[in-house]
């Protein structure tokens, strides 16, 4: 039986998004209605865009009936995640081929590694990134020469841009190729204990890299439950790539079985002509069961604005307050690094998404009446693929978990609500991940320290300023400020002063990495301070309340003073290194809570 709160939040997106939805479906009714892509084009168009194909597939991209996929893929080198793209685009290809249809490389996407970018002034591109990379896949899929498309992307805002891009295309259907994770090298949580003995300056600058290329080492994607592993969960839950396929490694004689698999489901969606594209895909009921699957696992902060931009690309308005109310009543089910020791490896070896999926659909927490890339309803996502004589099957889920430390059944879970806290009060809105945040660390009560600037919370901390409780709060690091950058990188000396005893938090209209845990942080404050929001008129020592456990951030100032106080302008961004590319976009970009988006 659906669990009421899932109806609730289900339905009251659908009634607020009555009008948004319907003029979606209209567009999406407008592409279908003009019929299959390629005999509406002329002679020359055809020509242009078969010119470079062998004589089969010309022949074949002549007869209207024929299949042709278009391939969007985010490859390059920088993102160990994405690596393996490079040689999967002729293997899958061929796999069209064999199914029965055509394939075209329809356009590459930018992707930027966060992990590269952390603490760096590219990681202020990184959020704007998403909707280029939204736009670049409507570029792509312009040609209007497709019958349906496949999409090569795993990390942080690839996925989302891929989507958001996708649906701008909601008559064709589409389906996600994870390439897996790494093996995994050393544990996340002896990374992080080297990097705080470098914060303290126990081990030096050879240590610390030695440690971080024994747990980044080799092509796919990080093995922390950060942004991008959460991405890979989200699309099994909405049903958009195979059953049980984003955690098979990429040199996991599996991994090839199932990229043909998905190439072969591709072709069978796009054969089919029965209206089941993108956009009867991912309904609301999809979207809700995309929140589910983050509230269930302790995900990424950054879908609290991934989500949302993807939602408003389907027609749909989703709020935090829909996350927060989920959140009430979806359990934590599962523990992965930073929300546990565990990386994504052993939490597939323990059952993985599928177990998820079975668990939560017990408990009537998912919406079943959905279209998925397999069909009707989720049960497909309740198995799990292997390699059996060469071939890719697929088992349902054990009834227990491999490993009960890592995943949980419905009945007994970790927590009994979701890992997010969405705050209010007289800073405005804001978010947290509570799963990864000890009990005695969810309230936080001390005099604000205030920061413009990432690098001057480091050097306070560096000269011995900061062995107090304090409350760091650090603005000018919205959207509209410089793009909304992840912090991550003050995780380590954070850590290091909570793990001296003093009572820690942070507050930011800025970001934090999927694979931040310990120290509380109230992030993406809205309104942020680049739109006068009131985190602008903070000043040091005012006292600050951070309270995952009520949802308050307050400041404790009186009301009259506080509003009377002028508002601090913040720091001039610099033009360097790209960021003068993106002004405008600053210039234009929405908030937070409307998912950060400039399309
Ligand atoms: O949201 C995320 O998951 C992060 O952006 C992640 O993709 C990024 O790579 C981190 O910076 C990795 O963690 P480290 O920086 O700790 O390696
Ligand atoms: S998970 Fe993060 S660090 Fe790892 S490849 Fe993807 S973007 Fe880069």
């Amino acid at each position: 039986m659906t669990h009421p709160r899932l109806l609730e939040v289900t339905n009251r997106i659908k009634a607020r998004s009555k009008d948004s939805r319907a003029a979606y479906e209209a567009r999406v009714k407008a592409m279908r209605d003009a019929g299959p892509a390629r005999p509406h084009l002329s002679c020359g168009n055809l020509a242009h865009a078969i010119a470079a194909c062998s004589e089969a597939e010309k022949q074949k991209l002549m007869q209207a009936g024929m299949v042709n996929i278009g391939i969007v893929s985010a490859y390059n080198d920088m993102l160990s995640a994405h690596q393996p793209y490079h040689q999967k685009l002729d293997e899958v290809k061929a796999a069209v081929v064999d199914a029965g249809g055509v394939a075209q490389m329809a356009g590459g996407v930018p992707a930027m590694c966060d992990g590269v970018t952390q603490g760096q002034p590219g990681m202020e591109m990184s959020l704007f990134s998403r909707d280029v990379i939204a736009q670049a896949t409507g570029i792509a899929m312009s040609h209007n020469v497709f019958d349906g498309g496949l999409l090569f992307g795993i990390c942080d805002k690839i996925v989302p841009g891929l989507l958001i891009g996708a649906l701008a295309f909601g008559h064709l259907p589409f389906v996600f190729v994870p390439a897996g994770p790494m093996p995994t090298g050393i544990s996340n949580s002896e990374k992080a204990k080297v990097r705080q003995q470098f914060a303290t300056g126990e081990v030096g600058k050879k240590e610390l890299l030695q440690s971080e290329s024994r747990a980044y080492h080799s092509p796919g994607t990080c093995t922390f439950y950060g942004t991008a592993n959460t991405n890979q969960m989200m699309l099994e839950m909405m049903g958009l790539q195979l059953p049980g396929s984003s955690f098979v490694n990429p040199s996991d004689g599996l991994r090839g079985k199932l990229d043909a698999a998905a190439a072969k489901q591709v072709v069978k969606l796009a054969e089919a002509k029965n209206d089941i594209g993108m956009a009867e895909m991912v309904t609301a009921e999809a979207i809700v069961n995309g929140i589910v699957g983050l509230l269930a696992t302790g995900g990424s902060t950054n879908h609290t604005l991934h989500i949302v931009a993807i939602a408003a690309a389907a027609g749909y308005r989703v709020t935090w307050q829909d996350f927060s109310d989920l959140s009430d009543a979806v359990p934590l089910l599962a523990r992965v690094y930073p929300n546990g020791t565990a990386d994504v490896n052993a939490f597939q070896d323990a059952g993985g998404t599928p177990f998820v999926i079975k668990e939560l659909l017990a408990g009537g927490l998912l919406n079943e009446e959905v279209h998925t890339i397999m069909g009707e309803g989720l049960k497909p996502f309740t198995e799990m693929p292997a390699l059996v004589e060469g071939q890719a099957v697929w088992r349902l889920s054990p009834d227990v978990p491999g490993d009960d430390m890592i995943l949980r059944k419905i009945d007994n879970p970790f927590q009994p609500t979701g890992g997010l806290t969405v705050f209010n009060g007289t800073l405005g809105e804001a978010v947290m991940k509570t799963s990864a945040v000890k009990p005695q660390h969810q309230v936080i009560e001390a005099p604000a320290v205030v920061f413009e600037d990432q690098d001057d919370l480091l050097k306070a901390y560096k000269a011995g300023e900061l062995e107090k409780d304090f409350v760091a709060v650090i603005r000018f690091q919205g959207p509209k400020a410089n793009g909304m950058p992840e912090l991550h990188k003050l995780t380590p000396s954070l850590g290091v002063l909570q793990d001296k005893g003093f009572k820690v938090a942070l507050v930011t209209d800025g970001r934090m990495s999927g694979a931040s845990g310990k120290v509380p942080a109230a992030i993406h404050v809205t309104p942020e301070a680049a739109s006068g929001g009131p985190i602008a008129r903070v000043k040091d020592g005012d006292i600050v309340r951070v309270d995952a456990t009520t949802g308050e951030l307050l400041v404790l100032v009186d009301e009259a003073e506080f509003k009377a106080r002028e508002a601090s302008i913040g720091p001039v961004v610099p033009d360097t290194f790209g960021r003068n590319l993106f002004a405008g976009v600053r210039g234009i970009v929405g908030p937070a809570g409307l998912g950060g988006s400039f399309i």
